[in-house]
Formats: C-alpha cells, sequence, structure tokens
C-alpha cells in the first residue's frame, strides 16, 4: 500500500512559502530560505527522525526518509534537489500520524514532531517568499510516551538512566540506576554493581536507556546493552554531570535540596538528575508530573538474573508472548493498573518476610470472604485507568475523555470506599488502601458529574462534551446555534414557496458553507429576473447548479459565530476542569494506587478459589517444603485439554540439620516424565509466593529466598558467537559464581550438550561446588545416572526420581517425583513414541545392549568413587598454601611393547628437514617399530 504522499499532495506548492525544499531548478549550492529552515530544525534535532507538517501530512526528508520508508514498509520518492542531490522523502497523513509513529517508537526509533506555528496565509503577509514559522513541538522517544494508543495498558513505560561512578579500582565501580514512567509519575532508584546491573535490567524491564556516551561505547558493558530488548539511547555526558545533578534534581521538583527526599547515593543522584534532564528536553517545556524519588534497596527484591527470567517465562514465553507465560496463568486482575502492578510485583519478589506477609493477610481476607471480594470486583470492573490520563492532563495532552475516566474512576473510588467501611477489621494493607480511597477528591467528582456530557468526543475541539445545564452562556449559545439551523429549514420552506421550485433545498458543505441547490433544470428560473436579483449563482455541475443568497450567507455567519463562541466556552470549561483535577493530583493518585493494590488482592484471592491456590508461609529460615505442589501454567494447559490431570509433587529442600544449609536434590527419570516441569514449578512458587500471592500446592513453607538461578532449556545464541553448549556454561559459570547460601538453584541437564564423559564431569564438579561453596538449595536434573553416587557421599544431596510403568514394552509416565534414583531413561520408549521409525528403534535396542553389556565388564563408577571429597572447596585467593598432603601422581599408562625405542627415534627427527617422502617412509618406520616390540 502507498501511503506516501505525492510530492504534492499536501497541496501546497512545492516552492510556496510553506515549503522548505526548494523546487526541482534549484541551482546547486544555492539553499532557499525553507531549505534552510528545514536544516537548521533538523541540525537542532540530529538523533531524531523529523515529521515535518506539510499541510495535511508529516513529510520526512533525506535521510530520515530512508530509514522511515524502510520501517513503515511506505514508498520512498523524491522532492527537488539540493545542492545537485536528489532529495529523498516519504511522508504520512496526519490523520494516522500516531499509527506510524507507534511502528517506529517500537522499532526504537525517536521521533521529533515539528508543526507549523502559523497559517500559510499570515506567512504570505510578510511578502511572497515569506518560510511559514515551524518548530519542533515534541520530541517522542520509547520511554517518553503518554498516548493511551501507543501504550500497553498492562505493562509500565520505564525510560531509565545508567550512571557509573568509579570507586578506586574497576571492581569498585557503583551503578546507579534511576527509572520513571512518565505516564504514571512512578520514580524510583536503586544502585547496583557490574554483576547485578543485567538482571536489574531485567527486573525493571525498561523501554528506553538513558546512558551517557563514553558509557556506551564501554567495552565492558556492549555486552550489556546488547541483550536489552528496550531502545538503548547513548546521550551527552552532560545529562550525568556529578557536580550539578543534586541541584538540577532540586530545580525539577522547586525544593533548595533534595535531602529531604531520603538518602540517595552518589551514583543515584547522578542517574536521577539525567531523568529528570531528558523528560524536561523531550516534553519541551511541560513539566511532566514525577513522583518524589524513591530509593530501592536493592536487599529488598528477589533478584533473577535474565536468563532465569527469561527461561522461567514469568511475564512472557522465550518466543516473547504473553500467552502461556505465568502471568497469563495467574492474573485475575480487571484493571490496567492492577495488571501493571502484577507484574512489578512479579518482577520483583519481595525478600521482606513482613511486607510479604502483608500482602498474603488481604489475599487471605479476601479469600474468606468470597462476597465482598465478587462485589470488589465488580466494582474495579467499572474503574477506568486514572493515572495515564491524568498525566496526560498534567503535560496539557489530555482529552475530555481523560476528564471522563477520572470522573468514572472516582465513582468506582466512592463506590469501594463505601463498601470498605462497611466492612470489619480490614489487614493493614487494605485498611491502607481504604484510607487513600476515603481521601479521594469526592467533590471533584461531583463537579465533573455535573459538567461532562454522557459521550464524550475523543478531542476537546470537537466540542459538545459539556452536559447541557452546566454552563448558561454555553446553553445560550447553544440554542441560538440550533435557533439558526431552524431558521434554515424555514428559509428553505420559503425559497419553495417563492421560486415554486419543491425540490429547492438548502444543503451544506465545507467549501461552499450553506448553499442553495436546485437540480440544472430548474436553475434557469432563478438565473433570470426577478430572481436572479435574489439568487446569486455560485457553482454548475453536471446535474446541479448551487446559489447562494445574502441571507443565508448572514445566517451562515450568525451559525459560525456561535458554534465558535461556544467552543470557547467549552475549551473553557475544558481548562478548568483540567486544572482542578491536576490540583488534585496527588490524591487522585493514591486512589488509583489503592485501587491497583485491591485489584491484584482479588486477583490472587479468586485464584485461590478457582484454581485450588493456598497460602505460603514465608519465613527467615531456609525452608523449602511443598506438599502438593503444582506448575500453574502446565496445569491449566492439561486443564484445558481435558486430558490427564495433573500430578501434584512434594519438594524438600529445607536443612537436615538445625543450622545446617538447604539440600540439593538430584532428579533423574525418564525423558517426558516431568522433570522440568517440576524443578520449574518449585522455582515459580517460590516466586509467588514472595510476590505475595497464593500458590498452586497444598502447603508451602519457604524461607525467603534471595536469589534466584536457573539454568534450564538451551538455545543457540548465534548473533553473539555463542553455541548453545557455551550459552549453557556462561550460564552455569554465573550461578556457581554468584550463588549463595540464601539463593535457590534449578539447572536442568548440565552438561548435555558435549561429549558424555566431559558433560558428566562438568555436571559431578558442578554439584560439588554446589554443595561445598554455594551451599544453597538446589534442584538438579540429569540423565546421568552416574551422578546419584554422590547422594551416598555428600549429606546433604539426596535424590528423587520420577515413576513410571512399564507395560508390554512401553512406558507409562506416572508424574510422580519419589525419593531414589533412576536405573534408566526410557529414551529409546520416548522416541518410539515420537514417530522414529521401526527399524531406527529396532537397531538403538541393539546398540543399547551392546553398550550395557560392555559397560557391566568394565564398570566406569570406580574412578569416580576414587575421587577426593570435597574438591571444590574455594581456593584461596592469597598465596597457596603448601600442601600439606601431596596429590597422588597419577598412574603412568601402560606403554606397549617397542614404545621406548619408537619415542627415542621420534625425539630425534628435525620434521623441517624431512622431505614429504622421508617423512612418511620415518612413520612407517616407526610403526613397525611398535608392532615388532
Ligand atoms: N506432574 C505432572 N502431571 C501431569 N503431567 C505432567 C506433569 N509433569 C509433566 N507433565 C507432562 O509431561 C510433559 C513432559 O514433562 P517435562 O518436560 O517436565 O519432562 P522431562 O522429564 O523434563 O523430559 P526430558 O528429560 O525429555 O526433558 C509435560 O509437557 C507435561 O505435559
Amino acid at each position: 500500500m502507498n501511503d506516501a504522499s505525492p510530492p504534492d499532495a499536501t497541496g501546497i506548492a512545492p516552492s510556496g512559502p510553506s515549503s522548505p525544499i526548494p523546487s526541482g531548478d534549484a541551482e546547486a549550492g544555492h539553499v532557499t530560505p525553507s531549505m534552510a529552515q528545514f536544516i537548521e530544525i533538523k541540525a537542532a534535532n540530529p538523533d531524531y527522525i523529523l515529521f515535518y507538517r506539510m499541510g495535511d501530512f508529516y513529510e520526512l526528508f533525506f535521510d530520515d526518509a530512508v530509514k522511515a520508508s524502510r520501517a513503515l514498509g511506505i514508498v520512498l520518492t523524491k522532492r527537488g534537489k539540493h545542492l545537485g542531490q536528489d532529495i529523498p522523502m516519504c511522508g504520512v497523513p496526519v490523520s494516522r500520524a500516531d499509527e506510524y509513529l507507534q511502528k517506529l517508537i517500537a522499532l526504537g526509533f525517536r521521533v521529533a514532531v515539528c508543526e507549523q506555528l502559523e497559517d500559510p496565509a499570515e506567512a504570505r503577509k510578510r511578502g511572497a517568499k515569506a518560510v511559514v514559522r515551524r518548530d519542533v513541538v515534541r520530541l517522542v522517544t520509547p520511554g517518553t510516551i503518554t498516548e493511551e494508543n501507543l501504550l500497553d495498558e498492562g505493562r509500565a513505560n520505564h525510560l531509565l538512566a545508567v550512571a557509573r561512578v568509579r570507586g578506586g579500582s574497576e571492581d569498585e565501580a557503583r551503578f546507579g540506576l534511576a527509572w520513571a514512567d512518565i505516564s504514571t509519575g512512578a520514580f524510583r532508584l536503586a544502585e547496583t554493581d557490574r554483576n547485578r546491573l543485567a538482571a536489574d535490567l531485567a527486573r525493571i524491564d525498561p523501554t528506553e536507556i538513558l546512558v551517557a556516551d563514553r558509557l556506551y561505547e564501554d567495552d565492558d558493558l556492549k555486552p550489556v546493552w546488547r541483550l536489552q530488548r528496550a531502545a538503548v539511547t547513548p546521550v551527552s555526558a552532560a545529562l550525568f554531570d556529578g557536580a550539578t545533578a543534586a541541584d538540577r534534581l532540586g530545580a525539577y521538583f522547586a525544593v533548595a535540596t533534595v535531602d529531604g527526599f531520603g538518602s540517595f547515593s552518589r551514583a543515584e543522584t547522578i542517574a536521577a538528575a539525567a531523568i529528570v534532564a531528558y523528560v524536561e528536553k523531550t516534553q519541551l517545556g511541560r513539566r511532566a508530573r514525577l513522583d518524589v524519588p524513591a530509593a530501592e534497596g536493592s536487599a529488598s527484591v528477589m533478584l533473577i538474573d535474565a536468563a532465569t527470567r527469561a527461561n522461567l517465562e514469568l511475564t512472557r514465553t522465550l518466543s516473547g508472548d504473553r500467552r502461556g507465560s505465568l502471568i497469563a496463568a495467574i492474573d485475575r486482575t480487571v484493571t490496567g493498573a492492577g495488571q501493571r502492578l502484577l507484574v512489578e510485583r512479579l518482577s520483583s519478589p519481595s525478600t521482606v518476610v513482613a511486607e510479604i506477609e502483608r500482602r498474603l493477610d488481604s489475599v487471605a481476607w479476601l479469600a474468606d470472604d468470597t462476597l465482598l471480594a465478587a462485589e470488589l470486583r465488580a466494582a474495579l470492573q467499572s474503574a477506568p485507568d486514572m493515572v495515564r490520563p491524568l498525566g496526560r492532563l498534567a503535560l496539557e495532552r489530555g482529552s475530555p475523555r481523560d476528564l471522563g475516566a477520572i470522573a468514572a474512576g472516582l465513582a468506582a473510588v466512592a463506590a469501594i470506599a463505601a463498601r470498605l467501611d462497611a466492612a470489619a477489621l480490614l489487614p493493614d494493607e487494605m485498611a491502607e488502601a481504604r484510607d487513600a480511597l476515603r481521601q479521594a477528591p469526592h467533590d471533584l467528582a461531583a463537579l465533573l458529574a455535573s459538567a461532562l456530557a454522557d459521550e464524550l468526543p475523543l478531542s476537546k475541539r470537537d466540542g459538545g462534551f459539556v452536559r447541557a445545564g452546566y454552563s448558561a452562556a454555553l446553553d445560550e449559545c447553544r440554542e441560538l446555534s440550533a435557533d439558526s439551523r431552524r431558521l434554515i429549514a424555514r428559509l428553505e420552506a420559503d425559497y419553495q414557496l417563492e421560486t415554486g421550485i419543491r425540490s429547492l433545498k438548502i444543503r451544506h458543505n465545507n467549501v461552499l458553507g450553506f448553499f442553495v441547490d436546485t437540480t440544472a433544470v430548474h436553475a434557469e428560473k432563478l438565473m433570470t429576473p426577478p430572481l436572479s436579483a435574489r439568487f446569486i449563482h455560485r457553482q454548475t455541475l453536471a446535474n446541479a447548479v448551487r446559489f447562494t443568497t445574502v441571507e443565508l450567507s448572514d445566517l451562515e455567519a450568525r451559525i459560525a459565530s456561535a458554534g465558535d463562541r461556544a467552543l470557547g466556552l467549552e475549551l473553557e470549561v475544558f481548562d478548568l476542569l483540567a486544572a482542578r483535577t491536576v490540583e488534585e493530583g496527588e490524591a487522585i493518585r493514591r486512589a488509583a494506587e489503592a485501587l491497583a493494590v485491591l485489584d491484584v488482592s482479588q486477583g490472587f484471592a479468586h485464584l485461590a478459589g478457582t484454581d485450588g491456590y493456598a497460602r505460603p508461609t514465608v519465613g527467615d529460615g531456609l525452608d523449602f517444603r511443598i506438599v502438593g505442589g503444582r506448575h500453574p501454567v502446565v496445569e491449566q494447559a492439561l486443564r484445558r485439554e481435558g486430558g490427564d490431570a495433573f500430578v501434584a509433587n512434594d519438594c524438600e529442600l529445607g536443612p537436615t540439620t538445625r543450622d545446617g544449609d538447604g539440600r540439593l536434590v538430584i532428579l533423574t527419570g525418564p525423558n517426558m516424565g516431568g522433570k522440568s516441569t517440576w524443578l520449574r514449578q518449585n522455582a515459580l512458587i517460590a516466586i509467588l509466593a514472595q510476590a505475595g500471592g497464593f500458590v498452586p500446592a497444598a502447603e508451602a513453607r519457604i524461607g525467603v529466598v534471595d536469589r534466584l538461578f536457573s539454568r534450564v532449556g538451551a538455545a543457540d545464541d548465534l548473533a553473539r558467537g555463542r553455541s548453545t553448549f557455551m550459552v549453557e556454561m556462561v550460564e552455569t559459570a554465573a550461578i556457581l559464581n554468584q550463588a549463595g547460601r540464601r539463593s535457590l538453584v534449578i539447572l536442568d541437564e548440565i552438561g548435555r550438550g558435549t561429549a558424555t564423559f566431559d558433560g558428566l564431569s562438568i555436571a559431578w564438579a558442578a554439584i560439588e561446588h554446589l554443595n561445598a561453596t554455594n551451599r544453597c538449595r538446589a534442584l538438579f536434573a540429569t540423565h546421568y545416572h552416574e551422578l546419584t553416587a554422590l547422594a551416598e557421599r555428600l549429606p546433604r544431596i539426596v535424590n528423587a526420581t520420577v515413576r513410571v510403568r512399564e507395560w508390554k514394552g512401553d512406558v507409562v509416565f506416572l508424574h510422580e517425583i519419589v525419593p531414589g534414583a533412576a536405573d534408566r531413561s526410557y529414551g529409546i520408549q520416548v522416541a518410539r513414541l515420537a514417530g522414529l521409525p521401526a527399524s531406527v528403534i529396532e537397531r538403538a535396542r541393539l546398540v543399547l545392549r551392546q553398550l550395557e553389556e560392555h559397560d557391566r565388564k568394565r564398570p566406569g563408577l570406580t574412578l569416580i568413587d576414587d575421587l577426593p571429597l570435597f574438591s571444590a572447596l574455594k581456593p584461596k585467593a592469597a598465596e597457596p598454601a603448601p600442601d600439606p598432603k601431596p596429590q597422588p601422581k597419577p598412574a603412568e599408562p601402560a606403554l606397549p611393547p617397542g614404545a621406548a625405542e619408537a619415542l627415542a627415534e621420534l625425539a630425534a627427527l628435525v620434521p623441517d628437514d624431512l622431505s614429504p617422502r622421508e617423512a612418511l617412509e620415518a612413520l612407517y618406520r616407526l610403526k613397525s617399530k611398535l608392532r615388532k616390540g
């Protein structure tokens, strides 16, 4: 489809006063005033695609046109020449600009919207060559959008800045993170280090990341930027200037010092100042309302690195869909704000037991009082989002519908507050929410309800949004305009009578305004005296002739002026209502947050009721005891398919002794038995519990997990030149280097991507390291049955397996996890189920029998049994102490007879002195020596 405007589609002559581009005959080297204007505006916004307003189109030129036409799939054309070269150009109609903006923003582009600031007629008054005044009115970037249709209702839109503050050495660099959602005003800060940086970015999941140029080019950080889904925007180092950061931040919030906001680290303050500077820059003087920044103690959230987050499919699946993710399975919220809060809680599960308990108390209370929960749910369903409309109103980008949303939201707030007032003894979190609802500006709600019409237009310029009866002056204007319409109807009847033309009509269009319309047959009559004195000819078409009259023109002027006046009055009412709403912004925002909290709680309570989720017990110990646990996503999928029910399974990872560390379970079992499912479900249960939700289990007791690691599934990362095995090893390295005593680690089939013995050895050593050095709670699924021997030697390691039943040579999966070790993987049976040709299966059985026979004769485990214990203890960083027990020398391999003589000759050979033929002969000689010996 060709959406690009043709070169003259603007209706403005290419070389006319409003065109920045010279016409085709412009001389090479000559720059017209209009071209100079374009170049100046573009030069001021070099990093932005410039949407250049020309009449009904936004035109794009030069490189912008090339990039955008490719990204948007619109036709690239050319318009005129600059310095002797064709100027590439494309255009998008103003009426569809949002749609194109959305696409460009989603692709990570930034757009500068440049408008005509005066009518072309105004410009012409200054002279034939005068250029229409234009300027950029808005910079649109992924992290600073506020439009409803550009935002995802259920997702926060975070703009994030990363500031680095160096300490004495490279290792000591600290990173300040500041992130804000200008559509809601949320503004947070955190400090992190190089190790945790990627995990924190994955947790916050921004849409745009700001970094200083130098950081953007930093070799150590480049891989981090490359991994982001967000647009990473390098900006001038001036935005991150440490010396002025606190003052700039204070100036944004109009306070003399930011000390009152809380204690921020230097890195956090610098990042926060970069955010406000960028917001100011992109909003061009309009002040986006942001909350006072709140520092988030990094110790208060469970850290989940990017790979784990992706593998566990928390908020989206590996293929990027919400469907099939954890959030899609457990989300029972009914509002956009509730959904956003749920995503935030799942992405950053708490590690503070008191906070988790507060949330769980609300869920438990609502799960108990199902009647109140149902009423709350119904009331929330009618509560539109208030925070984003409020943000738009504050930025003077609001519409009557935004006011309508606030009005409807406040009505829901009042209803819910009244319902909660009637409830006795609310838990703390809900009581706080109720208080915030009570303090909502209820008089504003009444004002909006009395002022706004039932049907509201998208744009305030369309008018008609003020309710009749609200403003006497407006009602008068409207009556006048309605009256005039009645007068027109009367005039039409009079003209019909006077002319005797029954078919005569008074019509209206945008070009002529009101006119008298007759068929060509009757026109002659109106064009001859005496009627011609009254009816003034305007236009002749094929079947119609159009006239005007003095009365009609007068009436038209009256209607237009009444309409203008009415619209003017409506706009005044709008400004007043918007100003009142923005004044009450704080209270509205608090009420909206309270609704989101209630929505998340009712969502979890609803889920508990429909899906049988239970309240977990979360404590400060190292417990991990799940009874009857299920996988939230797999369980629902099985239910949907209507096949077998999900088999619930227990998991015990708590310490075996009073002050001991948690356990490590080695899970062996058949392919397709349910190993991966079990591993993941236990991680998901921990996340849900610490997010403050009920969990899919009969019982769950969890000692707070501070960091969750997983190594499950594997995919090539060819873009970064990493094979599947390499990805696996990089992720395993991160776990072994970082997991601590409070962490939960799940590892699925470590080492399977390489030769059997290499893989087994790596898996073996990894388990020893987890046991002795990380000392964390861990689940380790493997097909290396040899590893189960470790459970006998290391007390914290236990074996578990998945039960199967063999039936007439087939395998039946029972999906039941039981103590013990598997002796085989049933891989061939699974391959048969998958439809491998019968001949291949038969052959595989034969090969397997032979291999097993061979293995029985030369059992490989003796070597492993001989390995020293605790070999994975961390080596001391200081000078190595002399080893008290010298390591036994590896046994010399027995050499074949004749080898010594052959080796001696080999040592004496100088390959460079030999011709190819002599070399070959030497080789034969050496071989025959070996044989003879
Ligand atoms: N507890 C369960 N109850 C019912 N069905 C289950 C259960 N666990 C797993 N399944 C079913 O079995 C399938 C295979 O499970 P899963 O991928 O966890 O097996 P696996 O042991 O990890 O297999 P492999 O070793 O081949 O990777 C799942 O897709 C699911 O349909």
